[in-house]
């Protein structure tokens, strides 16, 4: 299998002065957990202080969009302004046409908040078709796959201090 994931980072970047949110749904526990864990310890590995890591919820990944909007705008509104956000969930395939809809939804609107909130919105959001591969995809199976999460919390780093200052 070809080995995935992010890259070499472009250069080396100082985490210390980002605050970057994160906001998950409270779908698949287990899988989340991991994920949110996988995207914290690589915040901290690149500078970002545990008081500048900021952990918020919503019900599910439909929630994920307005729930980030929110989240920005609270942030904003108590003068602790985010860096970044990662939304992250955990989408798995059940017997309808459900898992279709939130995923595309979900996914065009997570990108179109980039650009209206001019905040860099990571895509944390597994979509699966089995449990098993999200598990895997958590880092879950021993000698499976990565935990995504690291990824995504290298990409909020790399994405937030290319921000024009
Ligand atoms: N089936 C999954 C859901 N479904 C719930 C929706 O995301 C949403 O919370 C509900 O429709 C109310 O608006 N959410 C996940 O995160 N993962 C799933 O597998
Ligand atoms: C992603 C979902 O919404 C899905 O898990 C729901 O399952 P079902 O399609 O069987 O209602």
């Amino acid at each position: 299998m070809a080995v995935k994931g992010l890259g070499e980072l472009d250069q080396n970047y100082d985490g210390s002065k980002l605050r970057i949110g994160i906001i998950h749904a409270r779908w698949n526990k287990k899988i989340i957990d991991a994920l949110v864990d996988g995207a914290v310890q690589r915040l901290k590995a690149l500078g970002v202080t545990d008081a500048n890591i900021v952990i918020e919820s919503v019900p599910g990944s439909f929630e994920l969009p307005y729930g980030s909007l929110q989240f920005l705008q609270r942030q904003q509104a108590k003068g602790e302004p985010l860096d970044a956000v990662i939304p992250i969930g955990v989408l798995i395939k059940g017997s309808t046409m459900h898992f279709e809809y939130i995923c595309d939804s979900v996914t065009k609107a997570l990108m179109r908040l980039n650009f209206d909130a001019k905040v860099p919105i990571i895509f944390g959001v597994l979509t699966c078709i089995t449990e098993e591969q999200a598990e895997a995809r958590a880092g879950l199976i021993q000698g499976k796959m990565h935990n995504h999460g690291e990824d995504w919390g290298a990409a909020a780093v790399e994405m937030a201090s290319k921000q024009p200052k």
